[in-house]
């Protein structure tokens, strides 16, 4: 350790003191810097005389972090590259992070690479707050705002040498995905000498984002604003992108901004922001806010057709949910296409259909599939528990909430995916609370003040139509347009085609099916779809005793519905009669002859109302 890291470490440890002090006096007193070192000592537990190198993920690890940011690291690309031909030539270095911390993209000087490897400035580098303390890209995501991190400012005595200033970038949904970085091993002491590199970082954020929407809401319509007209055409103010129906699907961070007297902007309807019709609007080149107060000019972007969905492969794990139904080989195919996003999905299916079955291997095939998946039915837990089961309480907090703090199950299911069943029987209140933590990715433990730190994606169903709820008063708007990112339609088994290799599936070996017994099951209209289906066929299992699967070894539900009241039990009561007449109605026999047990053959002759003689 040298003379400066040695006085770094004295002065972090001198002000973490000092602002816990007047923390107590002013919360609000310390800076942005100060505030972290603090979150760093008191909520990390770092140690600022314990010093740490940088991390570098494995390259396996780092393969999953670049495969999630796929779609920003493909459009932020060109912009990227241009970024890092300004500030080459000045010794700086590009990152690229994910909302880990985790460098997933990298741009810098080849012949500085070992020092630069060293330094953390590269592929792979995880920069949180709570692995390397105060830095650029951690701090960033910490404060969801653009910092520079310069020398000293940092936590640990390590990185002393360094200068970085991060931006982060937020979605069309308004979450926080990722920080643009720029870095350098060595810089001018005082801070103004990186007041450009900050103002660079800033405007190509902002174009990253805008491209980013422009690409994820290619589908949509997206309407351009500016309020001034030079500019319109070269970098729109705001951008804001609408469906088909005039409902607003994503916006810019600065749109953000001027909705801010809209907590959940997403959702809202085009005529909320401005008078007239929406076919009217989009071809409007001037337009006037709702409150007259605003002109801005405008364009419209049209939406691109969607490509025909065939082009898409089906994801193996998604695959396997179906034998070839054409319906449902296209939900799945939409699946596939959102498991990269981070989008919440909503599950729609009669009961029965496979819903929480579909969402397991939805998360299986996600590139959240090493974290948790965690599933609440939220029908099935009292509304008086379901509060302190999803969020979590401090001891105390309320009458019977016991002596120990609990973590709720969406902290449970952190890194990974919460399945909401039967989200429509969610109280009011806790809709509410449920909106905070999917909008800021906070959850607040019932009985705590500070907030937590979530990561989820939440896929949820219900077997009320939603859109009712809403009607009805019962269901939030905002929160249905938040949990309905996207929504994925699983088709009653009636109308699936693929029934004969789901049967299959579920027999899995155990037992062949009769012609007839297969006849039944294919022309039952099954309203508890695959839940029906799985239990008739285990019940049947539990009846065969031959290992073939008799008309007979079905529920009776499903031998006595009017589809399959067969015009053959004429013949088959008439053959058997005559069988059990050649064997002097001697019941083993027949059994044997037939190739079924007695209970089969009993059950046989009740359903054809066939009477043994009376024993004379
Ligand atoms: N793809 C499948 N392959 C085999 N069995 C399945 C499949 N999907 C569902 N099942 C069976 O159907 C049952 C019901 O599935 P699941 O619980 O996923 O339905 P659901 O739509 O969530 O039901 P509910 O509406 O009642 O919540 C499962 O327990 C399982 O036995």
């Amino acid at each position: 350790m040298n003379l400066s890291q040695r006085e770094h470490i004295a002065n972090v440890v001198a002000s973490v003191e000092q602002a816990t002090t007047a923390q107590v006096l002013n919360p609000q007193g310390s800076d942005a810097v100060q505030a972290s070192w603090l979150r760093c000592v008191n909520h990390h537990g770092l140690d600022p005389s314990r010093l740490q190198e940088a991390r570098i993920l494995p390259a396996g690890q780092l393969r999953e972090h670049r495969q999630q940011l796929e779609e920003l690291r493909f459009v932020a690309q060109p912009g990227l590259d241009k970024l890092y031909q300004q500030i080459a030539p000045a010794g700086y270095i590009l990152l690229l992070a994910d909302a880990q911390g985790v460098a997933v993209d990298y741009l810098g000087d080849v012949n500085a690479e070992i020092s630069l490897r060293r330094a953390g400035l590269f592929l792979g580098a995880q920069w949180s707050e709570a692995l390397s303390g105060t830095c650029a890209v951690g701090t960033a995501l910490a404060t969801r705002q653009a910092i520079t991190i310069h020398q000293t400012d940092h936590f640990d005595a390590t990185h002393i040498p360094l200068t970085c200033s991060a931006v982060p970038l937020f979605d069309s949904q308004g979450d926080l995905q990722a920080v643009l970085d720029i870095s350098a091993l060595t810089s001018p002491q005082p801070r103004t000498s990186q007041h450009l590199v900050m103002q660079l970082a800033q405007q190509q954020a902002q174009k990253i984002e805008n491209a980013w929407l422009l690409h994820r809401h290619r589908h949509d319509w997206v309407l351009k604003l500016s309020r001034n007209p030079a500019w319109h055409d070269i970098e729109p103010e705001f951008l804001l992108a609408f469906d088909a129906h005039g409902r607003l699907t994503g916006l810019n961070p600065a749109a953000r901004h001027w909705l801010k007297a809209h907590p959940q902007p997403l959702g809202l309807p085009l005529s909320a922001l401005f008078p007239g019709p929406m076919e009217q609007l989009l071809y409007t080149p001037q337009l006037e806010d709702i409150s007259g107060q605003q002109r801005f000019y405008a364009q419209t972007i049209h939406p691109v057709r969607p490509t025909p969905a065939t082009g898409v492969t089906l994801s193996p794990k998604l695959a396997a949910l179906s034998g070839g139904d054409p319906q449902l080989d296209q939900q799945l195919r939409r699946a596939t296409r959102l498991l990269d996003s981070s989008l919440h999905v909503l599950v729609q299916g009669e009961t029965g259909s496979g819903k929480e079955y579909f969402a397991r291997a939805f998360h299986q095939a996600s590139p959240r599939c090493k974290g948790p998946f965690v599933a609440v039915n939220c029908a099935a837990i009292p509304a008086s528990l379901l509060e302190s089961e999803l969020f979590g309480h401090l001891p105390g907090s309320f009458s019977g909430a016991g002596s120990k703090a609990r973590r709720g199950l969406i902290q449970a299911a952190e890194g990974g995916t919460l399945f909401l069943d039967e989200i429509g029987d969610m109280p009011l209140e806790m809709q509410t609370r449920l909106l905070r933590v999917l909008s800021e990715q906070e959850v607040t433990p019932i009985g705590a003040r500070q907030p937590q730190k979530v990561d989820i994606r939440v896929l949820s169903a219900s077997h009320h139509p939603l859109a009712q709820r809403v009607a009805d008063g019962l269901f939030r708007e905002d929160l249905l347009y938040r949990l309905q990112g996207a929504c994925v339609h699983l088709p009653p088994l009636r109308e699936r085609k693929d029934i004969n290799w789901l049967i299959e599936q579920m027999l899995a070996g155990r037992a062949q099916l009769s012609d007839r017994a297969r006849q039944a099951l294919v022309n039952y209209r099954w309203p508890g779809n695959l839940r029906e289906l799985n239990h008739a066929l285990q019940y049947a299992l539990a009846m065969c005793e031959s290992g073939v699967i008799e008309w007979d070894d079905l529920p009776d539900t499903l031998c006595f519905v009017a589809p399959f009241q067969p015009p053959a039990s004429d013949d088959q009561h008439e053959a058997l009669l005559r069988q059990l007449r050649t064997v002097h109605w001697n019941i083993s026999a027949a059994a044997r002859q037939l190739g079924i047990s007695r209970m089969t053959l009993y059950r046989r002759l009740q359903r054809l109302g066939i009477q043994l003689p009376e024993r004379q």
